[in-house]
C-alpha cells in the first residue's frame, strides 16, 4: 500500500446518543503510515470516533472505508479486529501473575483460545516477531520479569508490543502518554514513530508537546465537527483553534 494513499476514509459521519451529536457530518482520513492525531476540548467526540472505528459505536449517517473497500461500520468489533484494527483501551489487559515474554507469546496467538494458546508452540517466525517487538518496546532485558515490576511507562508500552504482537494495520490508542514524565513520553513518541513505519496510527490526545513531537497529521475536532486539519504547526496558529482549545489551557 502506497505512503500516500488512505487506510482510512471517514464520510459524512454523524453519531446521535438520543438526538446529541457528538460526531457530526465528520469528513476526513486517514494516511497509510501517517500517525494521525485528534485533538480538541473535552467531549469534542474523540473518542466516540474511536469507538465507532473499533465498531463499538454504530454511527446515525455516514461510514468509514477501510482500505477503499469495507465499510466498518456495517462490521462487528471482531470482525474489524480480523481485518487488521488494533485498538489500545486504558483499561490494563496484561496478566501480572506471567512474565512479560509470555504475555506477549499469549497475545500473538491471542487469536485462539487462551487454553489452545498456553498448550501450544510458537512457530520460529512468532518468536523472532515477538523479540524483535520486545527490543522496540524496550523491554528485551526484562522479559523474564512480571509486569508488576515495570514502571507506568513501561506498562504501556507493553500494552503496546501485546498489541504489535497481532501486527494490526491500523493502530488505535486513546491517550497513550497520560500518566507519563516527560522522558517517557519522548520514549513513546520515538516508539511511534518506529512502528508508523509499517502501519498507520490514529491517536487520541491532550499532551500537546507529545503532539508536536511527533504528529504527522492533525485533525481538530469541536462539538463533533471538523474545526482544522493539517501539520501541527499550522493547526497551532489557527485562531479558531487558540480560541476553543489551546488558549483555554487545551495543554
Ligand atoms: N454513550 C453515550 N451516551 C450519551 N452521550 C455520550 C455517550 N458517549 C459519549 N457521549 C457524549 O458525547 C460527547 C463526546 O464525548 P467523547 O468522549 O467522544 O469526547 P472526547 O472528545 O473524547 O472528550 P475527552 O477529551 O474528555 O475524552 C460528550 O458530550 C459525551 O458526554
Amino acid at each position: 500500500m502506497d505512503h500516500m494513499e488512505a487506510v482510512l476514509n471517514i464520510k459524512d459521519l454523524t453519531v446521535s446518543f438520543d438526538g446529541f451529536k457528538a460526531v457530526n457530518n465528520l469528513n476526513t482520513s486517514v494516511k497509510n503510515q501517517d500517525i494521525h492525531f485528534f485533538i480538541g476540548p473535552n467531549g469534542a467526540g474523540k473518542t466516540t470516533l474511536l469507538d465507532v472505528i473499533c465498531g463499538r459505536v454504530k454511527p446515525f449517517v455516514g461510514n468509514i472505508l477501510f482500505e477503499d473497500q469495507k465499510d466498518l461500520t456495517k462490521l462487528s468489533e471482531h470482525e474489524i479486529v480480523e481485518l487488521g484494527i488494533g485498538r489500545k483501551f486504558q483499561a490494563p489487559s496484561v496478566f501480572t501473575g506471567i512474565t512479560i515474554l509470555e504475555n506477549m507469546e499469549l497475545a500473538v496467538v491471542k487469536k485462539r483460545s487462551l487454553f489452545a494458546s498456553l498448550f501450544s508452540k510458537l512457530t520460529k517466525e512468532q518468536t523472532e516477531y515477538i523479540l524483535h517487538i520486545l527490543q522496540t518496546i524496550g523491554l528485551y532485558e526484562k522479559r523474564y520479569e512480571t509486569p508488576i515490576s515495570l514502571s507506568h511507562g513501561e506498562k504501556q508500552w507493553l500494552e503496546i508490543g501485546m498489541l504489535l504482537a497481532q501486527q494490526p494495520k491500523l493502530m488505535l490508542l486513546d491517550e497513550p502518554v497520560a500518566g507519563m514524565g516527560r522522558k517517557e513520553t519522548e520514549k513513546t513518541g520515538a516508539l511511534l514513530k518506529e512502528i508508523a513505519k509499517e502501519r498507520s496510527v490514529v491517536v487520541v490526545e491532550h499532551d500537546m508537546e507529545f503532539v508536536r513531537e511527533c504528529a504527522s497529521t492533525v485533525t481538530v475536532l469541536h462539538e463533533g465537527a471538523l474545526l482544522d486539519q493539517g501539520k501541527m504547526e499550522e493547526v497551532q496558529n489557527n485562531p479558531k483553534v487558540i480560541e476553543v482549545y489551546l488558549g483555554r489551557g487545551g495543554e
